[in-house]
């Protein structure tokens, strides 16, 4: 049996289990990954990402040297994640895989894309590129006496936004299990509730209140592309005159997202922070299979 090596992360909370795995040796199974994300059982964790080289992974663009290979809690790949891109670059920086001083981007390939990230002492920020509006969808949700409708937003990720009229409304939601979607949609959604702050714009940044089920996961004390997605359905929704500057507080903390054109196409960035909170080894049961050598 062979120890894995890891360091636990977070930004605002929304937890990850990080691996180094360079050129691709590591062979993580979907049943290990469950493991290591149990609360109770492994380390516990939100997410699950590998560092891996680009050249090294069937997915990886070559054009970023790094692949963030993220898999959610219950074993399954997922596209994007806000939060866990920013740690992971500064995973890369604590371990010497990448070096850059505060100021520089770097470029990293997700199964979204390629996204910037911009590193500025303790604070990093998300190029999350472009994004698209998709279907309404109802959504039922245990604390909600009736269906209300929510949202799509494609941010590489698929997210449905449910306005909800006051913070008594939000705080009694149960989102134990995940929220029913009609029409549901083909690959699974985070689902975000979201409630205006009062007043909703002060200093031209506009302020909204936030909780989430993440596909994947469940209620999570953040999820950056779902605070991309909420500011970007409350400035559709209150349409033109709304700014461009978003504070979204979440359970574990709050980020920031802007909106702004690149060439052609609108752009969405989150901004928050990303820490590093220790290392470890943990021996992967039997019965799961190793964390073998490629
Ligand atoms: N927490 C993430 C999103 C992680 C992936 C998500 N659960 C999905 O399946 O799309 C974030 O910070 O964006």
């Amino acid at each position: 049996m062979t120890a894995l090596e890891f360091t636990k992360g977070h930004g605002t909370g929304n937890d990850f289990v990080l691996v180094r795995d360079p050129d691709g040796r590591l062979d993580v199974s979907p049943d290990q990954i469950r493991y290591l994300c149990d609360r109770h059982f492994g380390v516990g964790a939100d997410g699950f990402i590998r560092a891996v080289r680009s050249a090294s992974h069937r997915e990886g663009d070559d054009r970023a040297e790094w692949f963030m290979d993220y898999w959610n809690a219950d074993g399954t790949p997922a596209e994007m994640c806000g939060n866990g891109v920013r740690v992971y670059v500064h995973f890369l920086i604590a371990e010497g895989l990448v070096s850059v001083e505060s100021g520089d981007s770097v470029a990293i390939s997700t199964r979204a894309g390629i996204k910037d990230v911009l590193v500025d002492a303790h604070e990093y920020t998300v190029d999350l590129g472009g994004w698209r509006l998709d279907e309404e969808r109802l959504v039922t949700v245990p604390g909600l006496d009736v269906a209300r409708p929510g949202l799509g937003i494609d941010l590489g990720n698929p997210h449905v936004v449910c306005a909800l009229a006051h913070d008594g409304e939000l705080d009694a939601l149960d989102l134990a299990r995940a929220p029913r979607l009609d029409p549901v949609p083909p690959n699974g959604a985070n689902v975000e509730f979201v409630v205006p702050r009062d007043p909703l714009v002060a200093d031209g940044i506009a302020e909204v209140r936030m909780r989430v089920h993440e596909r994947g996961v469940g209620e999570t004390l953040s999820c950056g592309t779902g605070t991309a997605a909420a500011a970007l359905a409350f400035r559709h929704w209150g349409g033109p005159g709304m700014p461009d500057d978003w504070r979204v507080e979440v359970p574990g903390g709050s980020l920031l997202v802007s909106m702004y054109p690149v060439g052609d196409v609108e752009h969405v960035s989150l901004s928050g922070p990303a820490d590093l909170v220790y290392r470890g080894a943990v021996e992967l049961p039997q019965g799961l299979g190793d964390a073998t050598q490629r």
